[in-house]
């Protein structure tokens, strides 16, 4: 059986990233959660101006750099730059303007001094504590930024900070690439979806639901094409219609060996390449991983197959483990596609029959020390979802290893 290691390394080296001909402009609040395609520069500096960072007097620090509490420099204010203004007057030798902060320097001063250190009396002020330096208090033009420099990189994801940038240097449009769409299917003749009642024998979809959830959080775009029974026509018309649709596909069920598991034979018959179907992990062993490369697919690049098993929590722990860092990787993210790990103090022990790398479901908790893995209670079978409520990551238990004791370190898979 495949070691996930090598697993995963197939299948990140088939999620080639997305390129030029994947990307669309969007308006800057359509841009959260997307991912910079074209380097973006602005044509303005930052600040875009010198301006002020406090509330108080703009000066010339050649008139108050010797300036004390007994011996206070004493200057003419002849103007008051609230934020918004453009000055109107140069300063001069002995003269001051009343600024506010982020209001801009008015020429010929250099420094400002805060209103704690000064007194005024009529249209004068009393300077009574002389500056640190020259340019004190100042935000210089271009001291954060400078127009024509590269200001976020190709691959980077845009958030609230990154979006702040954005509309502090006027890009209200950005280049950004192409949403992952990803197809998801379920196969089983016993499924029927969460709004129908239910037959004896028959199983909710619950698949579709949450790898749909998963994909959405991961910055795809889920395109749920529903349910398709156990026949070998039916999930060959499925998957040959995904291959259209989508850059990444999803199917649940049938990978198994049991004798309406047909999902393998039907990606041969339609011409994928199966590079494995089968990984040493648990849960989640029957896991097929394929691609397409005859496809509407641009630059070359494949559409990926994974044929998750259908045990739910199989399901979603092998898409956590393998589809989510492909999907972000093809999304074009530069970094922090690549899964998350963290070393945490087990709350409990932890235990597999060492056969298998071994994913047990729970809570990271972050503490002011260390961080400590708390496993859900109750069964640890794949087809036990309900407890996998509540949960953001997954203890590993290497092959080979059979327990972790109360209070040893584990390895943990986070989301
Ligand atoms: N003889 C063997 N039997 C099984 C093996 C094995 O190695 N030898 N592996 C077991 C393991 S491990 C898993 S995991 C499952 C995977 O089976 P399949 O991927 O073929 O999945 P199905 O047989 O179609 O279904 C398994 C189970 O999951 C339920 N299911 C399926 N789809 C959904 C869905 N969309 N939403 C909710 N639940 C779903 C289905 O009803 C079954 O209960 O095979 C073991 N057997
Ligand atoms: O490994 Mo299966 O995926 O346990 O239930
Ligand atoms: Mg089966």
């Amino acid at each position: 059986m495949l070691p996930v290691n090598e697993a995963e390394a197939i299948i990140l080296n088939e999620a080639q990233p997305m390129g030029v001909s994947d990307t669309e402009i969007v308006d800057l609040w359509e841009a959260v959660g997307r991912v910079v395609a074209v380097p973006v520069t602005s044509r303005l500096d930052f600040p875009h101006w010198d301006n002020s960072a406090m509330d108080g007097y703009a000066v010339r620090y050649a008139d108050v750099s010797q300036c004390s509490a007994e011996n206070p420099a004493i200057l003419d204010i002849i103007e008051e730059i609230p934020a918004g203004y453009a000055p109107q007057m140069a300063i001069a030798p002995r003269q001051a303007a009343r600024i506010l902060t982020g209001s801009m320097m008015p020429s010929g001063a250099d420094t400002v001094v805060m209103q704690e250190n000064t007194r005024t009396e009529g249209s004068q002020v009393y300077i009574l504590t002389a500056p640190s330096q020259l340019g004190a208090f100042v935000r210089r033009q271009g001291e954060y930024y400078q127009a024509g420099a590269p200001l976020l990189d190709r691959g980077t994801l845009l958030s609230a900070p990154e979006i702040a940038v954005l509309a502090a240097a006027q890009c209200v449009q950005v280049s950004v690439f192409s949403q992952v769409r990803v197809a998801i299917i379920s196969t089983g003749s016993e499924l029927v979806s969460p709004d129908r009642p239910l037959q004896p024998g028959q199983i909710v979809d619950s698949n579709q639901y949450a790898l749909a959830a998963l994909i959405e959080q991961a910055g795809g775009v889920p395109l749920m094409l529903g349910i398709v029974p156990d026949n070998p026509q039916a999930i060959r018309e499925a998957i040959a219609e995904a291959t259209q649709i989508a850059d990444i596909i999803l199917s649940s069920g049938g990978v198994s060996v049991g004798d309406y598991d047909y999902v393998d034979s039907v990606l041969a018959d339609l011409g994928a390449k199966v590079h494995f179907h089968q990984v040493a992990i648990k849960p989640g062993k029957p896991l097929t991983f394929a691609t397409f490369s005859q496809s509407m697919q641009p630059e070359g690049r494949s559409v990926l197959y994974f044929g998750l098993p259908g045990n739910p929590v199989s399901a979603l722990v092998t898409a956590w483990r393998f589809v989510v860092p492909a999907l972000k990787k093809r999304s074009g993210l530069a970094t922090g596609w690549q899964p998350k790990w963290a070393i945490a103090r087990s709350r409990q022990p932890l235990k597999s029959d060492g056969r298998r790398e071994t994913y047990l479901w729970g809570q990271l908790i972050p503490t002011a020390q260390e961080s400590e893995f708390e496993l859900a209670t109750g069964s640890h079978s794949s087809g036990n979802l309900i407890n996998l409520a509540r949960t953001n990551a997954l203890a590993v238990l290497p092959v080979g290893e059979t327990q972790v004791k109360l209070g040893e370190r584990v390895k943990v898979l986070y989301f």
